[in-house]
């Protein structure tokens, strides 16, 4: 049937195997490699492929908007199991509460270029960057110079099992419990979670208005104030959504700049001219003039997107379906828009669509093709990414701070080249270890 004319998503093209079953779709996600395979499909089928008995991937502009944006398809059962508190999270992130944390980012930025000079912690600074604003300052693994609390190490076994599972196989979310392996991940995440929220409930407020100040309604702003439990579940949301993605980020920015050494002295001319003699990178009025370093975070995660296959939508199965782009979904079909296929469309982006060309992001640029509605690393619609503009601040802050203080070079004999290519697919990209090695400026700044 799944094969035949009969079935409703027949006219959509694809592999037989996919058409078939789910089964190798899930091996393909389990290895992390879905977000490649979308494009192989992509490149060979089109906008539109079938990518499952019940689910599609497209990569068309103006269908992926209809499908994201306000009106266009749910966020299904995918997200079954959590609570999207969209008011509070958007009081969270509001001009005036993001300048609340300013000052908890400078700090553990500076803490970050201290400890550098002995090791390179990129990757624990936004823990401790994300448990001060979720938790009141709970990790301190940046002082112990280690993932002491394990949570780096909590967060891959809740991501490599449950998310991606539940990501192929939506209607698994409510009895992952059943599944020991998958569930012990997800449990332990949950708990450390719980944990943490009791402590910060019981040291009181750190007299900032960070993060948990808004989730848990500190200001009696919501009729009926969220439980402990669902505050813990937000802060852990923040952890593992916020503190990921920037470092999947500011990783690869780091490997395309030491890859492209022009570009690599570009952005460090351009932070040397914007913050000279005793201007502070952590002066984040400054930070607009960053123009090529903002063009070079907009064309990495084009290219490297954190969250490579986005989170499906579905068509309401109760519904008598969508009509998408003149095209029409049968209800219960799952929805991929996987912004890694789709910033690779030569149609979007072109010339050099798989190349790392910060330019087409200046103003006045004149690319052949360069359309930014085709450009979704943080989605679209109601329910887009919160933390933007906090994750850019972010960003350009460690990254100038680093820039200033350190000459970077991987490491002799690192297999840069190889390194973009075991980037994993498991809903945030996973990364191997980027070596680099970091000689301290005169410009150095603690
Ligand atoms: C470069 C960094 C980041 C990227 C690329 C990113 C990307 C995304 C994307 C693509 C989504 C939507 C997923 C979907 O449609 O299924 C999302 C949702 C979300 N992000 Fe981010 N994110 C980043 C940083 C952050 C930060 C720093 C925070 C918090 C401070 C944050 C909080 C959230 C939350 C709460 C949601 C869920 C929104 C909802 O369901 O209404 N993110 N993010």
């Amino acid at each position: 049937y799944r094969l035949s004319p009969f079935h409703p998503l027949a006219r959509f093209k694809g592999p037989i195997i996919v058409k078939v079953s789910k089964l190798w779709g899930l091996w393909i996600a389990g290895r992390g490699s879905q977000y490649l395979y979308h494009k192989k499909l992509h490149d060979q089928y089109g906008p539109w492929v079938r990518t499952g008995p019940n689910e599609l991937s497209v990569i068309d502009a103006p269908a992926v908007s209809q499908i994201l944006n306000f009106g266009g398809l749910d966020k299904g059962r995918f997200y079954e199991a959590h609570t999207a508190k969209r008011r509070v999270w958007n009081r969270a992130v509001t001009g005036a509460a993001l300048r609340e944390y300013e000052p908890l980012v400078a700090k553990r930025a500076t803490q970050l270029m201290s400890r550098l000079v002995e090791i390179y912690l990129l990757n624990i600074t936004r823990l401790d960057v994300m448990g001060d604003l979720a938790f009141g300052g709970a990790f301190e693994a940046l002082r112990e110079g280690k993932d002491v609390a394990g949570i780096g190490e909590k967060i891959s076994a809740f991501m490599t099992s449950g998310v991606a599972l539940s990501g192929q196989i939506p209607w698994i979310s409510p009895t992952l419990h059943l599944f020991p392996q998958v569930g012990r991940g997800v449990q332990a995440l949950n708990e450390f979670s719980q944990r943490l929220a009791v402590q910060r409930v019981e040291k009181g407020g750190s007299g900032v208005k960070d993060l948990w100040y808004h989730v848990s309604d500190e200001a009696g702003l919501e009729k009926v104030r969220p439980t402990l439990e669902s505050s813990a579940t937000d802060g852990i949301v923040a952890v593992v959504g916020a503190s990921d993605t920037t470092v999947s980020t500011m990783t690869s920015l780091v490997w395309f700049l030491l890859s492209n050494q022009e570009y690599y002295r570009r952005v460090r001319l351009e932070i040397d001219t914007v913050f000279v003699d005793g201007d502070d990178p952590r002066d984040v009025s400054k930070h607009e003039q960053l123009q090529f370093l903002s063009a070079c975070i907009n064309e990495t995660l084009r290219l490297h997107p954190p969250l490579p296959s986005n989170g499906p939508r579905g068509v309401d199965p109760k519904s008598g379906g969508r009509v998408i782009a003149g095209r029409f979904i049968p209800a219960g079909t799952t929805v991929y828009t996987p912004p890694y296929a789709l910033h690779r469309n030569p149609a979007y982006f072109f010339p050099h669509t798989d190349h790392f060309v910060p330019e087409r992001w200046l103003p006045g640029s004149n690319f052949e093709k360069h359309d930014t509605s085709a450009f979704i690393p943080f989605s679209l619609g109601p329910a887009n990414c919160v933390g933007q503009k906090f994750a850019r601040g972010e960003i350009l802050v460690v990254v100038s701070l680093l820039l200033k203080s350190f000459d970077l070079k991987f490491v002799d004999g690192f297999d840069s080249e190889g390194w973009a290519l075991r980037r994993r697919d498991y809903f945030v990209a996973t990364r191997t270890p980027l070596l680099v090695n970091l000689t301290p400026r005169e410009s150095f700044i603690l």
